[in-house]
Formats: C-alpha cells, sequence, structure tokens
C-alpha cells in the first residue's frame, strides 16, 4: 500500500441544474456517475455553482468567528459531548460543532448571540445559506444513492430523521506533516465538506492510495461514513480519510455532518437482506452509541467503530 500521495483527481459530478427532479434524464445521469464515482473511489466532488455567491462571505465568516477572543469563543458550550466550541489541539486545530444546524434558529440564537449579544445578522445570514446549500445537496444525493440500491421507498423517512450537525474548521498555519484528523471513518450518513484554497483533506482509494483532493471553489466534497455503511448491510464502504496539511496558510473548512436522529432506530432495509445474506448489523441508535464511544474512550479505546458496535 502507498502511503504517498497521488496527483489523482477525484471525479466531478455537476449539481448544479435547477431542473435536476428525480426520474429527469438530468437526474439519471448524475446518479449513474454517483454510483461509478462510488464504486472507483468512495468519493466525490459534487459542484454546485450557487455556492459561489456565498463562498467569500463564508470563509470571511469563519475568520471573523475563530479571531473572537479565547474567552468570546469558549461562551458556546453545550450539553452533549463533542458539540461547542473545541479549542486549538496543539495549538493549531480549532473548531465549533452546531447540533440540528439546519434549523436556522440553532445558528441565529444559539451561536450567533452567544458570541456577539448584539447580534451579527450577516454572520447569521452566511452559516444559514451555506448550511442549506449543502443540506439541499445532501438530500439529493442520499435519495440518488438510495435509488442505486432499489431502497428509496425509505428515503423520506430516513431524511426526515436527520440530525444535520455543522462544524466549521480552523487549521492553523504550520509546516507539520501529522495528519490531523488522523486517519478515519466518519460515523455520519454521509459528510459534506467545503474548504477554503488552502488543501490537505486525503482520501484512500480502493487500491489503498491516499489521494491529494483539490477541489474546485464551487465543489463540496463528499464522503461516506459509517452509518451508510451500516444500513446498506455493508453494501457502500465508506470513506477513509485524513487530513495533513502542508505550508503556512490557514486552513478553513465547513463539515456538514447528515447523522441520524437520536431515537430513531437504524434498521437495515428487509429488502438488502435475503437468506444468502443475512443482515450484518443490529439496528442501533446514533446517540446510544456515542454514549458506548465515550466510555470506551475513557478506557482508553479510542479507536472504537460503529461497525464493532452493531455487528451481528
Ligand atoms: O477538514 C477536513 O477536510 C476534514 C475534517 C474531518 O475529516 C472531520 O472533521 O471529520
Ligand atoms: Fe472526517
Amino acid at each position: 500500500m502507498s502511503s504517498e500521495s497521488s496527483p489523482l483527481r477525484l471525479p466531478v459530478i455537476d449539481f448544479s441544474k435547477q431542473e435536476l427532479k428525480p426520474g429527469s434524464p438530468q437526474w439519471d445521469s448524475a446518479k449513474h456517475q454517483v454510483r461509478e464515482a462510488l464504486e472507483e473511489y468512495g468519493c466525490f466532488e459534487a459542484s454546485l455553482d450557487r455556492v459561489l455567491e456565498v463562498r467569500k462571505a463564508v470563509f470571511g465568516a469563519l475568520e471573523e468567528l475563530f479571531d473572537l477572543p479565547l474567552q468570546t469563543k469558549q461562551l458556546y458550550v453545550s450539553d452533549k459531548p463533542s458539540r461547542g466550541y473545541n479549542p486549538a489541539v496543539s495549538g493549531l486545530h480549532e473548531h465549533i460543532v452546531i447540533d440540528a444546524a439546519n434549523i436556522a434558529e440553532n445558528i441565529e440564537r444559539g451561536l450567533t448571540t452567544t458570541l456577539w449579544p448584539h447580534g451579527n445578522i450577516s454572520f447569521s445570514k452566511t452559516l444559514v445559506s451555506c448550511t442549506k446549500l449543502a443540506s439541499g445537496l445532501e438530500k439529493t444525493i442520499r435519495r440518488m444513492i438510495l435509488e442505486i440500491f432499489g431502497v428509496e421507498k425509505y428515503a423520506d423517512e430516513l431524511i426526515e430523521s436527520t440530525n444535520y450537525i455543522l462544524k466549521v474548521i480552523k487549521y492553523e498555519g504550520s509546516e507539520t506533516s501529522e495528519p490531523y484528523p488522523a486517519a478515519h471513518f466518519d460515523k455520519s450518513m454521509i459528510t459534506l465538506l467545503y474548504q477554503n484554497e488552502v488543501n490537505g483533506l486525503e482520501i484512500q482509494n480502493k487500491d489503498g492510495e491516499w489521494i491529494h483532493v483539490n477541489p474546485s471553489p464551487n465543489s463540496f466534497i463528499v464522503l461516506i461514513g459509517e452509518s451508510l455503511n451500516v444500513w446498506l448491510n455493508g453494501g457502500l464502504s465508506s470513506t477513509f480519510h485524513r487530513v495533513i496539511k502542508k505550508g503556512i496558510n490557514t486552513r478553513y473548512c465547513v463539515a456538514l455532518f447528515a447523522t441520524p436522529r437520536g431515537g430513531y432506530q437504524v434498521k437495515v432495509p428487509e429488502e438488502l437482506v435475503d437468506d444468502k445474506n443475512g443482515p450484518l448489523f443490529k439496528p442501533f441508535d446514533y446517540e446510544e452509541f456515542w454514549t458506548t464511544f465515550y466510555t470506551q474512550a475513557a478506557q482508553g479505546n479510542y479507536g472504537y467503530d460503529l461497525k464493532t458496535y452493531c455487528s451481528v
């Protein structure tokens, strides 16, 4: 297995067309490309021209946010673990995680007025529009994937039981080549990433090669998480990825994790199970998994994964 970054480009699939409606020729063509990209790379770039209208504002807003004094950023707390403000890890990486970010109020009142008590309308508007674009795109992609597996009848139920978690990340300039985060699978169903011009993300293809991702300014990077892998009874691999940021420029990234909502039982559909292929996973509740995850982590087991948690 090579650990070198390869100059390969991820497939780019265009989602900009307004008439992208299920059943239309444009839809079927994009769906076909999604299938091929996932088979080959387990990942792709989804281009959405509308995001260019907010690009400058998004990274301006992130800069404004992370430039706030530490004491101000620390005011944004959450009663759920790993949500809220997380200070710089080894001085290089800090992030803020917002739960149920598709509800505008959680950004407008939950985040913005905590950080700017007198309000900051342009910050809220920018983050809300970016989240709207990303969650809309995620729904389209998820529906296509369900169609590919012939289980689209579950699309509404699955999408309605989604918690969209927004994570905004700053990677400080440094010359280190240590991966952070280290190689991992996301636990989400699908993750969408939108970054500034500073690269660093690498994804591993099915041959074990690390591909250095160099996305276009109008592209979201689409990753498959472990929840979707489990729900499809192992039918789709999740994307193994890491970040190695080189150079002194600051990298900003917006990550939208589409995760199952707590209280919803994620269960492999009966259509994906037959006499030959039994269910590989037991039904699970995403938030209960995290409770076990943190218990394991407290005992020193940091690599506990969702597939281990719910495998039959
Ligand atoms: O910054 C990135 O591009 C990816 C971050 C990531 O993988 C994560 O937060 O799970
Ligand atoms: Fe990740």
